[in-house]
């Protein structure tokens, strides 16, 4: 593989970034990297600094150190930002009432390219249809955005930051909210979208859980970078090196399934 070949083929690239928002450091040496069509899970105890790790990818947040490249560039001289999808913990969060359709929500993901108030045309409302038949919402699009149950509003605001057709998705714990049986088709809509439709996908959450049956790489954050490596290799390892990494502290929540999630008390 050229040189050449593997810049393209960088997604994220994370080379020694530490990060302190006051004296401490709350992410220290992390280096990271996201090949295209991966589906990385980052898993880390609250507090760990995953969200603060997406906010130094998305420029939100400068490191004190280290470097970050988005598709090879490095992120000062990033432009592609509309190659980005970003979906946040809190976008779940429409009351019942808000008069919006699914539909016009999922359009106002285009305004950043046509400009707010423009008229969609035939080829944009396309565009918007085929974003709700991605994430498997088409029966709802005429649908109050209020009406429809917090996983459901999630895969809305998905087609939102899918109608752009991002290369990279970016989910900041999607499934807060979402029944356990919800968990489980939300997670194979994912795999869908990665396995389908090349989207490179970074998945944020403090639940190890059912997640692992589905990414192809996953991350463990906890102020450092304690693992970094494809599932099965993860998986192998798993109760030993969650031990290792958490230690007694570890409480153990055992899901209707086969792997466990972790949850630690932040010190
Ligand atoms: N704006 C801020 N100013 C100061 N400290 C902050 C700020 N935001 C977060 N922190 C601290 O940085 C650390 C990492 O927080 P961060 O939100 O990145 O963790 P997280 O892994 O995303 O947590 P969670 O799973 O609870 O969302 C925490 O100790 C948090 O208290």
């Amino acid at each position: 593989m050229g040189h050449r070949h593997q810049l393209t083929d960088s997604v994220i690239q994370v080379n020694h970034l530490s990060f302190k928002y006051t004296s401490q450091y709350v992410l220290e040496d992390i280096t990271l990297h996201v090949r295209k069509g991966a589906f990385l899970g980052l898993v880390g105890p609250n507090g760990s600094g995953k969200s603060t790790l997406v906010k130094c990818l998305l420029g939100i947040q400068t490191p004190q150190q280290g470097d970050i490249s988005l598709f090879g560039e490095p992120l000062k001289k990033f432009s592609g930002w509309d190659r980005i999808g970003y979906v946040s913990q809190k976008a779940n969060s429409f009351n019942s009432g808000f008069p919006a359709t699914v539909f016009e929500v999922v359009s106002m993901g285009l305004y950043g390219k046509i400009g707010l108030f423009r008229f969609l045309t035939k080829k944009h409302k396309q565009k918007v249809y085929e974003a709700i038949e991605k994430v498997e919402m088409s029966a709802y699009t005429n649908e109050n955005i209020g009406n429809l149950s917090g996983g459901q509003q999630q895969r809305v605001f998905i087609a939102r930051a899918l109608v752009s057709d991002p290369d990279l998705l970016i989910l900041d714990e999607p499934t807060v909210g979402v029944d356990v049986h919800s968990v489980q088709q939300f997670y194979t809509m994912l795999k869908q979208l990665n396995q389908e439709h090349g989207i490179t996908l970074v998945l944020i959450t403090h639940d190890i859980g059912a997640m692992t049956d589905y990414v192809t790489d996953v991350a463990c954050l906890n102020k450092h970078l304690h693992f970094h490596g494809d599932t099965d290799t993860f998986t192998e390892s798993e109760n030993e090196m969650m031990s290792t990494l958490y230690g007694h502290d570890v409480h153990m929540l055992t899901h209707n399934h086969d792997h466990s999630a972790c949850e630690v008390p932040t010190s």
